[in-house]
């Protein structure tokens, strides 16, 4: 077996997958190393396999003592392991306002900190814990009209959200050490992104406080539609200075190129299923290191389930096949043929 980002035999693993020969067939076992936290990146085009090996990677850390998986799940992909054998939980994507400092406030509600309204935005953010409190706040505060007007409106778009809470997802419910599936499907890019913020924000902090043992695990897919908002400065953090505070953070994207340059190059484990266009994949050639020699471009798997893995940590480059979940995979595509069998509609005997 051979333990992809790590040099020395320590600790748990998962199990990703086999080598692949090219004529297919499975080679040595190969697992990804969990004893340490790893930034990792999953790109492929549309119905490569990204939220399947996600999903897999999820299976073999719910197995895991001592980490606490977290997913956002844009796409409700994850929502069938809740029902599956493992200790997983979907939850509501509702958040307190505390776990956003006052500078992503202001970043979540475009408002310039520099501005009246952005100010005041900014010191009801620091003074109050909810978001009810902070209106009240502004509302009581002895800025001119205007600007308590301006600061009031932008509160009460964030509240229309309503995925603000008091009693919204707490460190202990993160960090709990079993797997929690956020589930994001059908809100939409400004909350989203403020619950994915908070989210991150949260486990780093709970990290950096020491408030936790578990070493958290939050994966992102579809991670193109957070990293343009307000979440994308979160996981920006967790991805460059995460590591020391042991909060492991994994975005999953068919668009690498459209990924701020620093979340490619500083993920210490690339995951690259089959890529073909241009922009995506100069985007990650541009950022990684000298020893992918020739280029990733004719390194790369065309089968689905196939991955190029970049690893950093040992400066190595592996052909693997992803394994097969064990759990139900929620990503798949819908069929008009699957809606026939299952008796949902009719269609004439020759398109069957
Ligand atoms: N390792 C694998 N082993 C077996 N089947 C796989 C594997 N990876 C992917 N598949 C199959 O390919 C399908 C598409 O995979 P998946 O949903 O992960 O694609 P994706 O890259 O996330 O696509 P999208 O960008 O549309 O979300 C899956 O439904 C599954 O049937």
């Amino acid at each position: 077996m051979v333990v992809i980002g790590r040099e020395r035999e320590q600790g748990p693993t998962a199990r990703l997958g086999h080598y692949r020969a090219r004529d297919g067939s499975h080679g040595a076992p190969v697992d990804v190393d969990l004893d340490r936290p790893h930034a990792g990146l999953i790109v492929g085009k549309r119905g490569s396999g990204k939220t399947y090996t996600l999903g897999v990677l999820l299976e073999e850390l719910a197995d895991t003592d001592g980490v606490s998986p977290v997913v956002a799940d844009p796409m409700g992909a994850f929502a069938p392991l809740s029902a599956a054998d493992i200790d997983a939980t979907v939850v509501d994507p509702r958040v307190r306002a505390t776990a956003l400092d006052p500078s992503l406030w202001c970043a979540l509600l475009g408002l310039d900190p520099e501005s009246g309204a952005g100010a005041l935005v900014w010191q009801a953010a620091a003074r109050r814990d909810t978001l009810t409190e902070m209106s009240a706040w502004v509302e009581d505060s002895d800025a001119d009209g205007a600007t308590r007007r301006a600061a009031s409106n932008h509160l009460a778009l964030a509240a229309s959200w309503d995925v603000f809470d008091s009693a919204g997802l707490s460190s202990e419910r993160l960090c709990g050490g079993s797997v929690t599936v956020l589930d994001l499907s059908g809100v939409d890019h400004a909350p989203a992104n403020a619950v994915l913020a908070a989210v991150a924000s949260t486990l780093y902090d709970t990290r950096v406080a020491g408030e936790t043992r578990h070493l958290p695990w939050l994966l992102v897919d579809e991670a193109h539609a957070f990293t343009d908002g307000v979440a994308g400065r979160a996981l920006e953090r967790l991805l460059t200075r995460g590591r020391h505070p042991g909060v492991s953070c994994w975005l999953a994207t068919q668009r690498p190129s459209a990924l701020p340059p620093v979340a490619v190059s500083q993920a210490d484990l690339l995951l690259a299923h089959r890529l073909t266009s241009e922009a995506d994949v100069a985007a990650l050639t541009d950022a990684r290191p000298t020893y992918l020699d020739g280029g990733i471009e004719r390194r790369l798997p065309a089968e689905t389930g196939a991955a190029l893995v970049v690893d950093d940590v040992t400066e190595s480059v592996h052909h693997v096949q992803v394994r097969e979940r064990r759990t139900s995979h929620g990503g798949e595509s819908p069929r008009v043929s699957e809606r026939v069998r299952a008796g949902h509609g009719t269609t004439s005997p020759h398109h069957n």
